[in-house]
């Protein structure tokens, strides 16, 4: 494949440069080239490339590799900036260097200084807060004075077990090539992938070894910062460094991915952003794709209608939204359909507490183990320490120990629950016996219902129906659906997964729902950010985008209109 003529600029342009693309216009394959080719045309030098995950790491040092030869492997480090920091640290600290917390143990340090000074503030909000301090070179203060007291106690904590967090490896890697105490990597380039991603430490860590030498490349797409509630830069920070470093700015204008009509409303949609980079969008592609907007009725109906349009068509499909949730009830109809698919980064519908709880209480059906009943017994509002207290009851299975349970419930407030889940329990697990397995998943669906507010009931008959449709016996079915189900299917099955998670990825056809006002955009964020998620989405189709909407949640989203789709 060869470079057009931006990116042979971009691969080959001289000192820092910033390289502005636009989607699918091939930024890993221009960094990797540029990567391999200073490698292979200088001797000597050590280039080291930043990406944002560890994932994203290994594959860029696979092609730079691919591309120059392992020859060059031992001059060539790729990490992300907190992986580069740690080693650096390491490399120039005398003594011990700190021990890095874990995500899990940072949070719980964090919950028990929590508890501990600000109680009454939700435990979300706190973690928010201290992120946003430790990502800022120069934090402003707490204005609530119990965040300032977590965040002291945390820190010092920290310090007394010799530990440090993600945050503060970078920070502490800043502070102290800034003071002179440590001096930055040894290498002659750094490249920076998904530059707009970075925020104001991570741009402090590059400038200050860009100051000492080292030759910058940031290749970013501003219109693709999702960002900014991680305190990520955008635009921005893509202006501030390129003044910083007098890098010489190129673009990546051609997109190779997209039909032309869809990349149109696409670029119509984001040119109203004001907050951006000036910079052209063409089509390489000349075949002309399709691009239709729906209103259903309600999200089932528009669940139903996406997956009808899939059954049609056997090609490759990814069905995005801006939120896991709105994503269940086209993976409840996926599973009706009998269409395989993946539900990627976000939790299967039949995971999350009904669905569990649901398949919990059959797989106790059939195994007679505890934990599905106990489950169960908690979903339907039982205090944890009851339920906890009934484990210690006799009994060889759950039924057994429900019957003991029964015998000395007395007038406990939760006695009718133990006894009507009990009655419930000896028919389905006679129907089981007799392998009448929709039988039983009705009868538990039914029981479950009577336990759940009215849109868990709703959901809840969906999941039945589901399950009722898969044929063969109640373990084979089990089997299928939930995160045991999503692991076999294969990797051209349809894709399932949030705005944010599609970022990177292509397709096919595209599906986007809920694009109503109040939901995309959201209230939650602000209306340009809320404008380059929807444009990440629409630019992951190649052929086909499909944008729908449900009448029962309110109006069509505006920026349909500002798209050129109303
Ligand atoms: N010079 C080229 N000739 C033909 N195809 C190309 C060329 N450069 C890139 N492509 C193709 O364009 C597509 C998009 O490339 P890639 O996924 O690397 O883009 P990207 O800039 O990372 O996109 P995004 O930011 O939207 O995730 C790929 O299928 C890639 O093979």
């Amino acid at each position: 494949m060869e470079l057009n003529p931006y990116q042979e600029r971009a691969v080959t342009v001289a000192g820092h440069c910033t390289i502005l693309a636009c989607p699918g216009s091939g930024k890993t394959r221009v960094l990797s080239e540029r990567a391999a080719r200073l490698l292979a045309n200088h001797p000597k030098g050590r280039l080291c490339a930043v990406t944002f995950t560890r994932d994203a790491a290994e594959e860029l040092r696979s092609r730079i590799l691919a591309s120059c030869g392992q020859e060059h492997a031992r001059r060539l480090a790729v990490g992300t900036f907190h992986s580069l920091a740690l080693a650096q640290i390491k490399r120039f600290s005398r003594g011990k260097p700190p021990r890095l917390l874990s995500e899990g143990e940072r949070l719980a340090v964090l919950r028990r200084c929590c508890k501990q000074h600000a109680p009454d503030l939700p435990f979300d909000d706190v973690v928010q807060a201290i992120d946003a301090v430790k990502a800022r070179l120069a934090p402003s203060p707490f204005t609530d004075p119990s965040l300032e007291a977590v965040f002291r106690s945390y820190q010092d904590i920290m310090e007394s077990e010799g530990a440090m967090d993600f945050a503060d490896l970078l920070l502490l890697s800043v502070r102290r090539m800034a003071r002179g105490d440590m001096p930055p990597l040894p290498i002659r380039w750094l490249l920076v992938d998904e530059a707009q991603d970075m925020d104001e430490v991570q741009m402090e860590w590059i400038l200050l070894h860009g100051r000492a030498g080292a030759e910058v490349t940031l290749v970013g797409d501003d219109d693709q910062s999702l960002y900014a509630f991680r305190h990520a830069l955008g635009y921005a920070g893509l202006r501030e460094i390129t003044f910083a470093l007098s890098a010489t700015e190129t673009t990546l204008p051609v997109n190779y991915r997209c039909a032309p009509n869809i990349l149109g409303h696409a670029a119509r949609l984001i040119a109203h952003n004001r907050e951006r980079a000036p910079k052209r969008i063409e089509a390489h592609r000349q075949d002309a794709g399709e691009v239709h907007v729906i209103r259903a009725a309600d999200r089932w109906d528009e669940a139903g209608q996406c997956v009808d349009r899939i059954r049609l068509d056997g090609s490759q499909w990814a069905v995005l939204a801006r939120t896991n949730l709105l994503l269940d009830p086209v993976e409840v109809c996926l599973t009706e359909a009998r269409i395989p698919y993946r539900r990627c980064g976000g939790q299967s519908v039949w995971d999350r507490a009904l669905g569990a709880t649901f398949l919990g209480l059959l797989r106790s059906v059939l195994d007679g183990a505890w934990t599905g009943v106990a489950n169960a017994l908690a979903f339907c509002g039982m205090p944890a320490d009851q339920v906890n207290r009934l484990a210690s009851f006799p009994g060889r299975d759950c039924l057994e120990r429900l019957r003991a349970a029964t015998r000395h419930i007395g007038s406990d407030a939760d006695g009718p629950l133990i006894v009507s889940l009990l009655q419930g329990f000896e028919a389905w697990t006679t129907q089981a016996r007799m392998q009448r397995h929709a039988l039983v998943i009705h009868a538990v669906a039914s029981w479950l219902s009577s336990h759940c507010k009215p849109d868990q009931a709703r959901l809840l008959g969906r999941l039945e129906a589901a399950l009722a449709g898969l044929s063969g016996h109640l373990a084979r079915r089990l089997s299928l659906v939930g995160g045991s189900g999503n692991r076999q299917t294969p990797a051209d099955s349809v894709a399932v997964m949030t705005l944010h998670a599609s970022k990177g990825l292509e397709f096919d056809n595209v599906w986007i729902l809920g694009c109503e006002d109040g939901n995309l955009p959201h209230t939650d964020s602000t209306e340009e950010d809320e404008r380059r998620l929807l444009y990440v989405g629409m630019t992951r189709a190649r052929h086909r985008l499909i944008l729908s909407s449900a009448i029962e949640e309110g109006l069509e989203s505006r920026f349909l209109e500002e798209a050129g789709l109303a």
